[in-house]
């Protein structure tokens, strides 16, 4: 059965190569699991929940409608928990959609979000629909974001794919393509434009790059061999995050504890500014993480 559904997860299974699969649990529609031929290729904390109780730390998160916490009193979402509630409610599988490649739908309305914490947004004025499309390819995995505003107010909305990437060593890998890019480093507070032709880890990590490009791919590389590549359809800003040593320390579903080792986020999303959609619209985004890939070098100076 390529598409098998049990009481809290659905996994798929590529129909050509079982040892291809995906795992999305139901509580945040979070892609828990990705295996290229029997290779996991997403980071999995030991110690997330899957229960329900909290959202998963590892796999994909979806972060809707707020990225962060807003710091504008006067913001609908400023009551908010940090990355709002999409990845924290229960999901309903909507579906198959397509054979080859092998594709789901998962939904989510605000009759599914817990009503204290849907109040928090907008004293819950805001009526919605979340698609969530997964697709499991040959050597791609693949989530698209579909959000149609179904009520009669406009609203807005950050969206993110919060994607913990697995890796052999973090000390061992760089990052390409975010040369000349805006960023705003969260962890000094200050925004500038990247300089570095490759991005390294060694610390703690926390950045927001933004308005890059559509057909600018970002390549997770170790020892000049890609181990995966990102792709990204109007989705313009990517933060890249690693919690490093003390961080991870004060997560309680962080293990094992040296995991950030193991882990970088590369996180495709609209997050530096709003997505303002109108009553009756629908808005879409979508990122694609392949394995392997050849080298690209691409610029950020347009
Ligand atoms: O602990 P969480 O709410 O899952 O957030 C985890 C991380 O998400 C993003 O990557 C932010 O840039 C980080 O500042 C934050 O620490």
């Amino acid at each position: 059965m390529p598409v098998e559904e049990t009481e809290t997860k659905v996994i798929l299974t590529h129909p050509a190569d079982e040892s291809t699969s995906l795992t999305i649990l139901k509580h945040g529609a979070t892609v828990i699991s990705w295996k290229y031929k029997g290779q996991e290729k997403l980071w999995l904390s030991d110690a997330a929940k899957l229960d329900g109780s909290k959202p998963v730390r590892g796999g994909i998160p979806l972060v809707f409608p707020i990225f962060g916490k807003s710091k504008d009193e006067k913001h609908p979402a400023f009551k908010l928990p940090q990355h709002g509630f999409a990845r924290n409610s229960p999901w309903e599988l909507l579906g198959q959609t397509t054979e080859n490649p092998l594709t789901v739908q998962l939904g989510l309305g605000p009759e599914q979000v817990d009503p204290e914490l849907y109040k928090l947004w907008d004293d819950g004025k805001n009526d919605f629909t979340l698609i969530l499309s997964v697709t499991l390819g040959d050597d791609y995995l693949t989530t698209g974001i579909e959000v149609e505003n179904t009520g009669s107010n406009d609203f807005e909305f950050n969206w993110l794919f919060h994607t913990y990437l697995r890796i052999p060593d973090v000390t061992d890998v760089v990052v390409n393509n975010f040369t000349d890019a805006k960023c705003y480093d969260q962890l000094i507070g200050e925004n500038y434009f990247e300089k570095s032709p490759m991005i390294s880890f060694t610390e703690e990590f926390d950045r927001i790059y933004k308005e890059i490009d559509s057909k600018v791919i970002f390549q997770v590389v170790e020892f000049g061999k890609v181990l995966t590549t990102v792709e990204r359809d109007n989705l313009p800003d990517a933060v890249v995050w690693n919690p490093w040593i003390k961080k991870s320390e004060g997560m309680a579903d962080f293990e094992p504890k040296d995991g950030y080792l193991k882990m970088l986020c590369i996180e495709p999303g609209h997050v530096n500014s709003f997505v303002h959609l109108k009553a009756g619209e629908k808005w879409n985004g979508k990122q694609t993480l392949r394995n392997g890939g050849e080298i690209k070098v691409q610029t950020n100076i347009y």
